[in-house]
């Protein structure tokens, strides 16, 4: 089988790619190298340098390809970002979408597609665990832009028989077992790349805010291995490939369990053998306090359970990775 990985140079992207290479499914990544990297790529994997919002392009490759599945990674997601710039945001992850379901609708309706989503659609969640048809009250264009781009795909699957899921992962972490690839964001963000990267020399760690209504007080978030993500992708897919023209839903991707930015800073430094060095600084905006996923439906609707999220494994991978890639790529 082939699947058509649009952002699969990215960070998820990347390990999914591993993932289905290693399971026998063959690979052609879509991307545009904004974010992503060549290098990310695994050999065996055929390339398109390209972008999601050529219409033309995506409708050449679909008919090239002819994918048994299409996975669509590709968008902007820093938070921050996209409450300063949203048009750049609702551009690519909004009209990106809808580019993307046009070409599909002309040259491949009966193909599956797997979407990439986010815990952030909800906003600040109303109670916890967040189970998926939980009130969804975006709190930034990047947490709006994927919600609509969930209504897209649901809307035209019910209007034109597109099948889809939309997937929304809790933090995605970890790195390929091999040390090849992992977390290589340009502008990285993300906690637990930072933290590493603080005790092998880079910037200090910030702790952005110790006064949340949490245990500890910083906040919690409910973190899943790439190689989860990438796992659940690969079922997702087979369910859907099954389903009947128009099938449509959504699914949670996460352990179920939270971890507080402090224990996170803990677990690192028990790995590593030394204290991280920290400070607190104001919280971010738009932070929520606590994050974790209900993983009963996921569990259902696609036989998916975490498997390689412990933070003892999530971290070692991460370490070992940055440890060999201390620039990037
Ligand atoms: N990292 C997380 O914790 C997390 C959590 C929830 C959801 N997500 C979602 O998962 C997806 C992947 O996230 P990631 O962390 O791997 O991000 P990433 O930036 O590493 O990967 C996205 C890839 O898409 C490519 N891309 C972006 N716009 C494009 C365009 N117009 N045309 C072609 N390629 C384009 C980038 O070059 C990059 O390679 C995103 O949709 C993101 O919103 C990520
Ligand atoms: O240097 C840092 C980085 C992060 N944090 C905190 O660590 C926690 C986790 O932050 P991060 O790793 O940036 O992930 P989230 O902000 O939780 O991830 C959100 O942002 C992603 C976009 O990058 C979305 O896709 C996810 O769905 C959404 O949960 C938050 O409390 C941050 O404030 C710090 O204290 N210091």
């Amino acid at each position: 089988m082939k699947f058509l990985v649009i952002g699969g140079a990215g960070y998820i992207g990347s390990h999914f790619i591993y993932e289905a290479i290693e399971q026998g499914y063959q690979c052609i990544a879509l991307d545009n190298l904004s974010e992503g990297h060549r290098q990310a790529l695994h050999p065996d994997c055929d390339f398109v340098e390209g972008d999601l919002l050529d219409l033309q392009l995506l409708k050449k490759v679909i008919v090239d390809v002819n994918p048994d599945a299409v996975f669509h990674f590709a968008a902007y997601a820093l938070v921050g970002e996209s409450v300063s710039d949203p048009s750049k945001y609702y551009r690519n992850n909004v009209e990106g979408v809808r580019t993307l379901l046009e070409a599909m609708r002309e040259q491949c309706p009966q193909t599956p597609l797997v979407f990439s989503s986010t815990c952030a659609v909800f906003g600040v969640p109303e109670s916890l665990p967040m189970k998926e048809n939980d009130p969804k009250k975006p709190i930034s264009p990047y947490g709006r832009s994927k919600l609509m781009a969930e209504y897209l795909i649901e809307d035209y699957a019910n209007a034109y028989g597109i099948k889809g899921m939309a997937l929304r992962y809790f933090n995605a972490c970890g790195a390929h077992e091999s040390a090849r690839i992992g977390e290589a964001h340009r502008c990285e963000t993300h906690l637990i790349p930072n933290v590493i990267k603080s005790t092998l020399g880079g910037k200090p760690l910030v702790i952005f805010g110790d006064v949340f209504d949490t245990p500890d007080g910083t906040c919690v978030r409910d973190y899943i291995h790439v190689k989860d993500l990438a796992i659940a992708h690969i079922k997702a897919a087979e369910i859907l490939i099954k389903k009947p023209k128009g099938f449509y839903d959504v699914y949670q991707l996460g352990t179920g369990q939270g971890y507080s930015n402090l224990e996170i800073v803990k677990t690192i430094e028990k790995v590593v053998g030394r204290p991280v060095e920290f400070s607190y600084g104001d919280p971010r905006p738009g932070d929520p306090p606590a994050l974790y996923t209900a993983v009963e439906k996921a569990r259902e609707g696609l036989g998916f359970e975490a498997q390689y999220s412990s933070l003892d494994y999530i971290i070692r991978t991460a370490i070992a990775w940055h440890e060999a890639h201390p620039d990037g790529f």
